[in-house]
């Protein structure tokens, strides 16, 4: 690798810095060591201490050149970084002000039609009141109406903006009105592309049917196959499934009746019709009776939604809410990136989780399983909680965690991509992608977890080296705004030689790291935008700083040396706008 000269300035800097803040760093460490101890130390205030200011210019670089010619409101900026009132009446407020904003410029989710204008039956309606909703999103009021005349649909709406009712009301309308029984068997189908989403869907239909006889059922992968098999034979009316554990019952449970079945929903569609799952789907829908309703459903569409669009659905009601929008993500989102040298990146998010531990609630994605385990293991053994969601944990611990992080009003989950698509978790303050996302459909679904429903707020923050700033035109291109925030390197925690020394003191953490390095290195070198994330560019010793490791540990790598090509999806109609471009085959599982 080319890097001698870089690695060698890399290397001075340090030193230079090093003396710099020779005495900060000493006071960090110590403070950094002394809460792996002292579990008991009191958080400190917003702004009391060097290690609690502000990593990153919060404000985008715009904006502030705005204020300065005294352009902006900057208030209200100021108050959004500096928040000392209650979480909640903040987050009032600013719905309030969202939701104004957003009639100004006609851009809201909502409509002013009502769920009473529907005429669904009185236990379907009673639901949705318990809700608390009596207005329709725009997507609601668009496929609700030709779904319940029995018509197939292909939706698309940006995240958060109430997909799942839009298909769910008029499943549990149909059911309802053909009077399913258990002894029918299935009725509806609907998957889901992750098991947690499915769990999550499940949960929203056993609360919509809650005042009808119809039952409710899921079958999810890593769950007890027989346990479910029983529950199946025993009837399920409206079933919510993952391919894999959808086939499996099909193929194999002989009381699973589904020769009945009048709706087939697939949500996420475009994530089920990527690699893992397009032949399990070809096999279910070959299983599945020919006479039913079928509808696709996502928030990003790709030219293979398309194909499947055209063969398998009748006279299908094309539904496209946010077609002709200047941008493909929501209002109330506010998007920014930060440049930061790959060899920081670790102080960087460090420093980052530390300055909202406690007071915010943040999602940060990671490229693979085994980063994703190692950085909770190290964090947890710093004291700095959080939870981790991703492929590889036990699906019942996996579970417990989606619900304790949708409970939360504050905390941090580390996670894979196995989170970004259609979870729910209520008031998430800031989307973290700590690993760059594989390409802009895939960053839409993950800043997609903030700012959902009506008038909702959140931020995301992109955190790309200097060598992926090309990233940022690809998202400009897809219609996603963002702005640069400037951090700055004086702030991070000077814990650098700390950390390095607990990893190679640490036997457990040290393997974890290894493994996590091992596997981000192949994660990237199987992202299909070679043209900007180039495994070749990436320079081993400051990958390895990333991971706590002086030198590259020595560890084989298996990337691909034969030259890259760039797998680009042709533009259609549904993908033109909405990131462009979908992420090729993975050589590697990354989640
Ligand atoms: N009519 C409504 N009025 C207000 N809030 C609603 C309405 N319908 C749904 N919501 C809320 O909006 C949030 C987002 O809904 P949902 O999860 O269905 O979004 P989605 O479009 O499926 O998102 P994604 O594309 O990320 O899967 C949920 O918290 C849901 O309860």
């Amino acid at each position: 690798m080319a890097n001698l000269d870089l690695e060698q300035h890399s290397s001075e800097n340090e030193e230079i810095k090093k003396k710099k803040h020779k005495k900060r760093a000493r006071d960090g460490a110590k403070k950094l060591k002394q809460r792996a101890i002292d579990e008991e130390e009191p958080e400190h205030e917003d702004g009391d201490d060097e290690e609690n200011k502000p990593l990153i210019d919060e404000e985008p670089k715009k904006k502030k050149k705005l204020k300065q010619r005294g352009d902006a409101d900057d208030d209200a900026d100021d108050e959004a970084i500096t928040e000392e009132e209650p979480k909640k009446k903040k987050r009032k407020d600013e719905e309030v002000k969202s939701e104004e904003e957003d009639k100004v410029e006609g851009t809201s989710i909502m409509t002013n039609e009502t769920f009473e204008s529907l005429s669904l039956s009185d236990n379907t309606y009673k639901s949705v009141k318990e809700m608390g909703f009596a207005r329709m999103t725009q997507i609601q009021a668009k496929a609700i109406p030709p779904l319940m005349m029995g018509k197939d649909v292909l939706g698309a709406a940006r995240t958060g903006s109430g997909k799942t009712l839009a298909f769910l009301i008029p499943a549990a309308e149909l059911l309802y009105h053909v009077r399913f029984t258990p002894r029918n068997g299935t009725g509806v189908i609907v998957i889901c592309p992750t098991r947690e989403l499915a769990i999550q869907s499940y949960g929203v239909a056993k609360e919509l049917l809650k005042y009808h006889s119809q039952t409710v059922g899921k079958v999810i992968g890593g769950e007890n196959r027989k346990k479910e098999a029983e529950i199946l034979a025993k009837g399920v009316n409206l079933l919510v499934a993952t391919p894999g554990r959808l086939l499996d019952h099909l193929e194999n449970t002989n009381g699973f009746v589904f020769k009945n079945l009048k709706l087939f929903v697939m949500d996420e569609a475009d994530r089920i019709l990527e690699q893992n799952f397009e032949e399990d789907l070809k096999k279910i829908i070959k299983l599945l009776p020919k006479t039913r309703q079928t509808s696709l459903f996502s928030a990003t569409q790709s030219a293979k939604v398309e194909d499947l669009a055209r063969v398998s659905l009748a006279s299908p009601v094309y539904i496209d809410v946010d077609e002709g929008r200047q941008k493909v993500t929501n209002e109330g989102l506010e998007q920014g990136y930060c440049v930061v040298p790959s060899g920081m990146r670790l102080l960087f998010l460090l420093t980052f989780l530390k300055r909202f531990h406690g007071k915010k609630k943040i999602m940060v994605f990671f490229s693979t399983c085994k980063s994703t385990k190692f950085h909770a293991e190290l964090f947890r053994y710093i004291k700095l909680d959080c939870l981790e969601i991703r492929g590889g944990i036990d699906q019942s611990k996996r579970t417990s965690t989606l619900f304790q992080f949708k409970k939360a009003e504050t905390g941090i989950l580390l996670c894979t991509n196995v989170a970004a698509r259609g979870l729910d978790f209520p008031h998430v303050d800031w989307i973290v992608q700590y690993d760059p996302p594989d390409n802009p459909t895939e960053y839409i679904h993950r800043v997609g977890r903030t700012a959902r429903g009506e008038g909702a707020k959140g931020k995301a923050l992109l955190v790309l080296t200097p060598d992926e700033l090309q990233f940022i035109q690809y998202l400009k291109a897809a219609k996603i705004p963002v702005e640069e925030h400037e951090f700055e390197e004086g702030k991070l925690l000077d814990v650098k030689s700390f950390l390095e020394d607990l990893i190679s003191k640490n036997y457990a953490l040290k393997e974890s790291a290894k493994e996590a390095y091992k596997t981000y290195i192949s994660g990237y070198d199987s992202h299909s935008m070679k043209d900007v994330f180039n495994v070749h560019r990436l320079d081993l010793k400051e990958v390895a700083a990333s991971f706590g490791f002086s030198d590259p540990p020595k560890v084989a790598l298996k990337t691909d040396r034969g030259g890259y090509k760039s797998k680009r999806e042709p533009v259609n109609k549904f993908n033109r706008g909405r990131g462009g471009r979908r992420g090729g085959k993975s050589k590697f599982e990354r989640y």
